[in-house]
């Protein structure tokens, strides 16, 4: 569990817990056609917003993402809009808030075809909502076709329809849309691929259900951004001397000797004290000729690794940037988790142990962060569901926190806290990216920040350095990004109480 406040706009709920946000609001008091009242007045207000006066077509759904839909409409004709309304099924099968609002609508409502996208300006989808349930067809498909293929602007109500707010998947098909309007938090579909590209911009709209309601519930998610993790962040101390900051040892590739130093110079300009470079003894001379602050030892083939290890100020150890996939590599992992230190996993050091994963699992008993792509992923795991589920799942199976990388980053620890990253830019999709986001971590965690929060912090550095950077990245342009993105996030507001720390 962890500590939340109001300020904590951050969490994501899914439908599930949305409905259970819900119930608990009405628990309390509020009245569900009142929810719905402020759902559909802040999708009217909204369109208001973002366009000009003009005919507007509002498609309602049969369940409560409709009942959104009939508020909206009949606040946008009050504002003098013309407003085509139609309704796929029977008003008599609404529920009872949504029929309500059907009610007060008062008017006739249009057979649902595609006349109601006649002369149209702009489409507010309130089809279907977090009920949706299995791909969309029929009608309703034929509809979605439709507006997409007339090029027409949708303010979608909740989620675009069609899109699944807990996966961020889409369920037969889901038109585009440029605005989405959601309430009181969004849930992991919106920050999650594709939902996060069919979404266009998100407005998060207090309905009225009291943020105190999340207080207790479990497995909350979170989009990550720093008032999660920025009161941990382990900025210098006045007396602070080298040893102070952590030493991160990285393991050299022999062949691919570029990797090794990325990770080793991200680790660096992340804040570690000290960063040493074990190098395959043939290639000593390439690393050491380009390192300058990193040190450099030389790992025989007697693989004297455990002499390198023995000075326990290197308290965290990265193993699998340039290393390949070997028996070799293996042993290296065993002996860093071996010593019970900081480890950070990434690539070939996660590889490796694809034939016997359980062999790596039972070896993790300090503080480990893996750091698969997917391609690494599904040789450890045979995860289900979401990338957000699935996450949580090698998580608690690995016993390490991972770091399941993507556009849309998840972060999970074995206790079920859970992150998703929405910041990384598609410039990122070059070679090296991964290995200096290894670095990072591997940095903030030598300076003492806790695993899950250095995994959290690491992948908001990291697609900040890039956004900052801008077009025309390549690897080697992050880690001296770092004290640009870091002079920002020193000014970040702190947000008391938010955080994603485990009391202790
Ligand atoms: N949670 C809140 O705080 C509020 C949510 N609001 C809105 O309510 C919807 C969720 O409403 P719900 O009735 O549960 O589901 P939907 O409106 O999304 O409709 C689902 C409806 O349609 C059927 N169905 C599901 N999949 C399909 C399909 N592929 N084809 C046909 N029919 C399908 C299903 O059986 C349901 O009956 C939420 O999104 C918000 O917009 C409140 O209005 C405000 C507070
Ligand atoms: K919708």
């Amino acid at each position: 569990m962890s500590n939340r406040t109001d300020a904590s706009h951050s969490v994501l709920l899914t439908p599930e817990q949305m409905a259970a946000a819900d119930e608990a609001a009405i628990a309390a008091g509020a009245q569900g056609v009142d929810l719905m009242e402020a759902a559909g007045l802040a999708v009217a207000a909204t369109v208001r917003r973002h366009w000009p006066m003009g005919p507007v077509t509002v498609l309602c759904g049969p369940g409560n993402n409709g009942g959104d839909g009939f508020v909206a409409a009949r606040h946008l004709r009050a504002w003098g809009w013309p407003v085509r309304l139609g309704l796929l099924g029977s008003v008599d099968r609404l529920a009872p808030d949504a029929a309500h609002h059907a009610g007060l609508w008062g008017d006739a409502i249009e057979p649902f075809d595609s006349a109601l996208l006649e002369g149209a300006s702009v489409v507010v989808d309130a089809l279907f909502g977090a009920g949706l349930s299995r791909p969309i067809e029929g009608l309703a498909l034929d509809m979605l076709r439709d507006i997409a293929g007339r090029g027409l602007p949708v303010c979608a109500v909740d989620v675009p329809s069609g899109l699944d707010g807990a996966t961020g998947q889409v369920l037969g098909m889901a038109a585009p849309a440029r605005h989405t309007v959601t309430f009181f938090r969004k849930k992991p579909g919106h920050v999650l691929l594709p939902g996060r590209q069919l979404c266009g911009q998100i407005t998060l709209a207090d309905i009225g259900i009291p943020s105190q309601v999340v207080e207790g519930m479990d497995e909350i998610a979170f989009e990550n951004e720093p008032a999660l993790w920025r009161d941990m962040f382990p900025w210098p101390h006045a007396d602070d001397h080298k040893y102070a900051r952590g030493h991160v040892l990285v393991v050299g590739g022999e062949i691919m000797t570029g990797a090794a130093r990325l990770s080793a110079m991200a680790a660096a300009r992340a804040g570690a004290g000290l960063v040493t470079v074990a190098a395959p003894a043939p290639v000593w001379p390439v690393y050491a000729a380009v390192l300058t602050s990193v040190m450099v030892q030389p790992l025989d083939d007697a693989s004297n690794l455990n002499d390198i290890l023995a000075d326990a100020r290197k308290n965290v150890l990265v193993v699998g940037p340039g290393a390949g996939v070997s028996e070799a590599t293996r042993q290296h992992v065993l002996a860093a988790l071996d010593t019970g230190r900081g480890v950070v996993l990434d690539a070939d050091a996660i590889t490796s142990f694809g034939p016997a994963p359980q062999s790596l699992f039972s070896a993790i008993k300090g503080p480990c962060v893996l750091t698969p792509h997917e391609g690494e992923y599904s040789r450890l795991f045979s995860g289900h569901g979401s990338k957000l589920e699935r996450a949580r799942q090698a998580a608690r199976q690995s016993g390490a926190v991972v770091l399941l990388k993507g556009a849309d980053t998840v972060i999970a620890a074995p206790d079920g806290r859970a992150v998703i990253n929405s910041n990384a830019p598609p410039t990122l999709a070059t070679g090296g990216t991964g290995d200096v986001l290894t670095g990072f971590i591997a940095g903030l965690m030598a300076q003492g920040m806790a695993p899950f929060l250095a995994a959290s912090a690491g992948a908001w550095l990291h697609g900040e350095a890039a956004r900052q950077f801008g077009p025309g990245l390549i690897s080697e342009d992050l880690p001296g990004m770092l004290p640009r993105v870091l002079r920002r996030l020193k000014a970040y507001p702190s947000t008391p109480g938010v955080t994603l720390a485990v009391p202790t």
